[in-house]
């Protein structure tokens, strides 16, 4: 068997347990070993992707363009012969999803505060004329500070003509997806992404989906009727929300800027949503730049230069793994060679 080359993985990362696994991928625990930080990777065998390896080149070059609070940060890709991985940000708490079926429903208070960081990642998202396209509860992960992080990339948009471009081809998990969507018609994808928030907060308040059923045909009947339970634990603002988000016709759906300032949404809050990046990624971080260029002998200048290329390489990891441990209050160290 041929023998992978001792590639950038083996050499800088110590993988750990699979903490998931969706369609052509299998994401592992790891270790970042010159900062000792925790990352997650996310592994692809070429072969095996088959016609889906468009989707992993989508998500990589989506991610490289995302960079938000409430987004999984994408560290580094490596490709070798057979294999794609991609070295992620780790979110410790698990999938969303999990998450409410172990608390069978959340509180409004609770599913506030989840839904503004939903909202806050989409809004971001679309005013740099992305859609994502497959909102749903597997696909927000918990940080190990109760923060939502969105991850899968792999079926967003971003239409050659800005947001305007008419989407046509038909994805997404079915539950969460907008009539217009799976009518076949053509869909403004970031109205769709609306309609998917929509069955979001639905599953967040009540713990199970608006529109559901085992056959495929009804359940594509039932999101075409717009109709769903209204459980008398709704307050009358959830139920108002509800009503403007799962609107079948997507000209008459809220917005995201009617939502960012909704009264639901800033209900006890006092503010309303930001949306933009916490993230200040033009400006390289002085002090994880002089660790960096210390460490590998060269001068500030060069690794300034280096860093700037933002080639996703084992440099651009090193620099945000420092980084975070920089704003997590710990020692910008690198503990061994680069
Ligand atoms: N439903 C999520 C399963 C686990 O998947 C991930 C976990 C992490 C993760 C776990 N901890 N920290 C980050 C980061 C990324 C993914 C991911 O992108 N999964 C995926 C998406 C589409 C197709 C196949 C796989």
């Amino acid at each position: 068997m041929v023998v992978e080359e001792y590639n950038e993985i083996a050499r800088h990362y110590r993988i750990k347990e699979t903490v998931g696994s969706g369609g052509f991928a299998k994401v592992k625990r790891a270790v970042h070993l010159p900062t000792g930080e925790t990352v997650a990777i996310k592994i692809m065998d070429k072969v095996a992707l088959g016609a889906d390896l468009p989707r992993v080149k989508t998500e990589i070059e989506a991610m490289k363009n995302l960079h938000h609070h409430h987004i999984c940060r994408l560290y580094q890709v490596v490709e070798t012969s057979r294999k794609i991985f991609m070295v992620l940000e780790y979110c410790s708490g698990g999938e969303l999803f999990d998450y409410i079926v172990q608390r069978d429903r959340l509180s409004e208070i609770e599913s506030r505060a989840f839904f503004r960081q939903i909202v806050s990642a989409v809004t971001y998202m679309h005013y740099l004329g992305y859609a994502h396209r497959d909102l749903k509860p597997e696909n927000l992960l918990i940080d190990d500070e109760q923060n939502l992080k969105l991850i899968d990339f792999g079926l967003c948009a971003k239409p050659k003509g800005g947001m305007s471009d008419q989407l046509y081809t038909c994805c997404g998990s079915p539950a969460y997806a907008a009539p217009e969507l799976i009518a076949g018609k053509s869909y403004m994808g970031n109205e769709a992404d609306l309609w998917s928030m929509g069955v979001l907060l639905y599953a967040l308040l009540n713990g199970f989906l608006p529109f559901d059923d085992d056959n495929i045909g009804m359940l594509y009947r039932k999101i075409k009727s717009g109709k769903y339970d209204t459980p008398d634990w709704l307050s009358s603002e959830s139920l108002i929300l509800l009503k403007q988000l799962l609107q079948v016709d997507p000209k008459r759906r809220i917005t995201v800027d009617e939502l960012l300032n909704h009264v639901w949404i800033t209900k006890e809050m006092g503010v309303p949503v930001e949306w933009n990046s916490k993230y200040q990624t033009s400006v390289l971080d002085d002090d994880v730049v002089t660790e960096m260029s210390v460490h590998r002998k060269v001068s500030r200048e060069t690794m300034k230069a280096e860093l700037e290329k933002w080639n996703y390489d084992y440099l651009t990891a090193a620099y945000f793994l420092l980084l975070k441990k920089k704003t997590s209050g710990r020692p910008v160290r690198l503990q061994m060679t680069l």
